[in-house]
């Protein structure tokens, strides 16, 4: 038996081009495309790519993209007044500030200054409560795609055991919360979980954000799992050439699993798809 492979490319596509129909909508009534600002501090490499593909597709989707590029030695007093003046731009429905910052700044305090109504990553603290409670919100891009996926994968999630690895703001901690709200019975394990392949084990479904190369080993694997690889880790090869790779062992979980996603075209397009969405329902909102 092999896995399935869920095509997350196709899935961004489709959903890239739904939004560019929700974008047509809205210029048609507002006279405005959806306005997405990406501020970009330094040079992080994986941000910039990041960044690169984020600005074809906001265009591709019919939304204005304006990048902020500040250097790395920026202040944060600087980047809080960029943010001040994005929040009152009218022209601009999303902000999405890049992470990791630079570590001179706190990037605590740069999220809540964002107008919580223009957070399209969904990180300030009025989203992240809201997600919590159960009420509408902007949600991080990144479990907002993986949740799309599981659910094309397994239909009705009520009584799944899930398996979470890894508690940050931006992945961990929203997609225990989305999936809780779908009635899956959630694990979450981190650095300090015991017996992590004890708990793979019993996992009907496993979402693995570490950022450690190839962790989950495919023998761990409760057969059938649907496993959703949020990782992207570059590592250098045999031959010398650096390539992206997964937190999961992709090969030993090929045979085992009975839905994964690849690294790259699983998540990661998803993620950027999910921003584009957020991004129009933010645009809506405000309307
Ligand atoms: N595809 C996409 O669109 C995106 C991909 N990513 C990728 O996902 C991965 C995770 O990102 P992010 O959540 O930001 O990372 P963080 O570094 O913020 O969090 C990593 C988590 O993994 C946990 N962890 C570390 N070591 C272990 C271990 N040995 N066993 C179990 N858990 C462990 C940590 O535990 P503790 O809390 O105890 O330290 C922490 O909760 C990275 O590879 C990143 O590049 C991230 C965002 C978007
Ligand atoms: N404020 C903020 N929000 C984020 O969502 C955020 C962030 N900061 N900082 C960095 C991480 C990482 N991240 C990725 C998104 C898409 C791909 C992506 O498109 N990956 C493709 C192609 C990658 C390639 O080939 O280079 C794929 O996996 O197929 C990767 C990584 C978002 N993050």
């Amino acid at each position: 038996m092999s896995a399935i492979l869920i095509d997350g490319k196709a899935r961004a596509a489709r959903l890239r081009a739904e939004v560019a129909l929700g974008v047509a909508e809205i210029v048609s009534v507002r006279g405005r495309a959806p306005g997405l600002a990406v501020v970009l501090v330094g040079e992080d490499p994986a941000s910039s790519v990041y960044v690169r593909n984020k600005g074809v597709a906001t265009r591709e989707a019919g939304m204005v993209s304006v990048e902020h590029k500040l250097p790395a030695d920026v202040g944060e007093d600087a980047l809080l007044a960029l943010v001040a003046t994005l929040n009152a731009d009218d022209a601009v429905d999303g902000i999405l500030v890049q992470l990791p910052l630079p570590r001179h700044i706190d990037a605590d305090k740069v999220i809540a200054a964002l107008d919580p109504a223009k957070d399209v990553d969904g990180f300030h603290p009025v989203n992240a409560g809201r997600l919590m409670i159960g009420q509408p919100a902007l949600v991080p891009c990144t479990p907002k795609g993986c949740l799309m996926l599981i659910e094309e994968a397994l239909g009705d999630l009520s009584g799944r055991e899930a398996l979470v690895i890894g508690r940050s703001s931006i992945v961990g901690k929203p997609m225990a919360a989305l999936l809780t709200a779908k009635s899956a019975t959630v694990t979450v394990a981190h650095s300090r979980t015991r017996d992590l392949a004890g708990h793979v084990a019993r996992a009907e479904i496993v979402v693995a954000a570490v950022g450690i190369p190839a962790m989950v080993q495919g023998e761990w694997l409760r057969p059938g799992a649907c496993v959703i690889d949020v990782g992207i880790n570059r590592v250098v090869g045999a031959d010398g050439k650096g390539r992206l790779v997964g937190d999961v062992d992709f090969a030993s979980a090929l045979p085992r699993a009975g839905w994964i996603t690849p690294v790259p075209g699983g998540v990661g397009p998803m993620t950027i798809a999910c921003l584009l969405a957020n991004t129009l329902q933010a645009a809506r909102a405000r309307a």
